[in-house]
């Protein structure tokens, strides 16, 4: 548990936020830019000298009137955007200087850190010399080989392309399970928060202004992730792979939904990220169509975002589905919680995870 109560003054800033954290698995921060997202990591992290307040981990008192422990007898594992690794050196001088930070705690074995992030290849290269996707894996062992007891990590994708990034998300989501480290995970991207994150924290002008599951945060038709680029995340199970057409059938709250992908296991559980705006809306059932995913819900919530969207939610079971559709379109259809909508949208517009 992480039981916090800070302050920290700048000129024109400051961070005045209270929270405690059961630090399950990996816990999302957002926030627009400027709102103190790293100050708030810096604090925790103890690089922020100038902070007030209370700053205590699992019974462990790292900051209160008069005490101040150093960041390096932490314990935290801090992972920047940009890697922050010594350039002059190889990946596994890096690497060495991770082990000495564990300063005596039992963490992970070099062999299995370096396996697991599948880095073998690239033990005797020289840092410079290595793309942005390689320098965040060093960057990422090197925190880990510190046996951290907590993991801060800013925006570690930001920098990266597309590519990188596919290939270390789904390192980045068995991080916390696999090494058993609680992680805080700041970035601005919803989509990196409905993958890896299981509880989300907004914040605005230095304070935390809402907290909850990744998945009610994210499904809500108010509030500053309600906008147009809102995504829904269900959690869904697995059916069955439909071999004659390479397709594979999920079960979210009961219904079945078809996506494009081979390599699910049917009976594990995943999420499913769908963009709001895929989404479209008919108060008909629509037969001949070949959209694959139509699904008979119930019209929950609706409310006006901007001057052009209105963004809608239906209820399946358990679940939320988000719909962006313009202010016109509402009008037209006269939507209005309680009616039976069918939703429709296509396989190949789901990211499975
Ligand atoms: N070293 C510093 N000295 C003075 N002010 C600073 C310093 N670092 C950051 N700030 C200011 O503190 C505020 C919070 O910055 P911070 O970097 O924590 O925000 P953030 O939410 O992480 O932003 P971003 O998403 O853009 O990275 C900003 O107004 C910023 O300009």
């Amino acid at each position: 548990m992480l039981d916090i109560d800070l302050k920290l003054e700048r000129s024109e800033f400051q961070i005045d936020v209270q929270a405690v954290f059961d630090l399950h698995g990996v816990t999302g921060v957002m926030g627009p830019s400027g709102c103190g997202k790293t100050t708030l990591l810096r604090c925790i992290a103890g690089l922020e000298k100038h902070a007030k307040g209370h700053v205590i981990f699992h019974g462990e008192t790292w900051l209160k009137e008069g005490e101040f422990v150093p960041p390096e007898r932490r314990g935290v594992g801090y992972i920047f955007q940009d890697g922050r690794l010594f350039p002059h050196l190889s990946v596994l001088d890096n690497l060495r200087y991770g082990l000495k930070r564990s300063r005596g705690r039992k963490g992970a074995a070099l062999d299995d850190v370096v396996s697991w992030l599948d880095m073998d290849s690239l033990l005797d290269r020289h840092i410079g010399k290595l793309s942005g996707g390689q320098r965040q894996r060093v960057a990422i062992a090197r925190a880990l080989l510190g046996a951290p007891r907590l993991l801060l990590m800013d925006e570690p994708m930001a920098a990266l392309d597309w590519a990188a990034r596919s290939s270390i998300m789904p390192r980045l989501r068995d991080i916390s399970r696999h090494f058993q480290v609680p992680v805080l995970f700041v970035s601005h991207d919803r989509e990196e928060m409905a993958r890896l994150t299981d509880e989300l924290v907004l914040m605005d002008q230095g304070r935390i202004v809402d907290r909850g599951s990744c998945r009610q945060m994210l499904s809500r038709t108010r509030g500053s992730l309600a906008d147009d680029h809102a995504i829904s995340m269900l959690e869904a199970r697995v059916v069955r792979r439909d071999q004659a057409y390479n397709v594979t059938e999920l079960d979210v709250d009961g219904r079945l939904l078809v996506v494009d992908q081979d390599n699910l296991v049917a009976g594990e559980t995943v999420r499913v990220v769908i963009p709001a705006a895929e989404v479209s809306l008919s108060l008909d059932k629509l037969e001949r169509i070949s959209i694959q995913n139509r699904l008979e819900t119930m019209l929950d919530e609706v409310s006006d975002i901007d001057s052009h969207h209105a963004l809608v939610s239906l209820k399946l079971e358990t679940q939320n589905l988000l719909v962006l559709i313009t202010r016109r379109a509402r009008h037209r259809l006269g939507l209005k919680p309680g009616m039976k909508v069918y939703a429709h949208f296509k396989a190949a517009c789901l990211e499975v995870i």
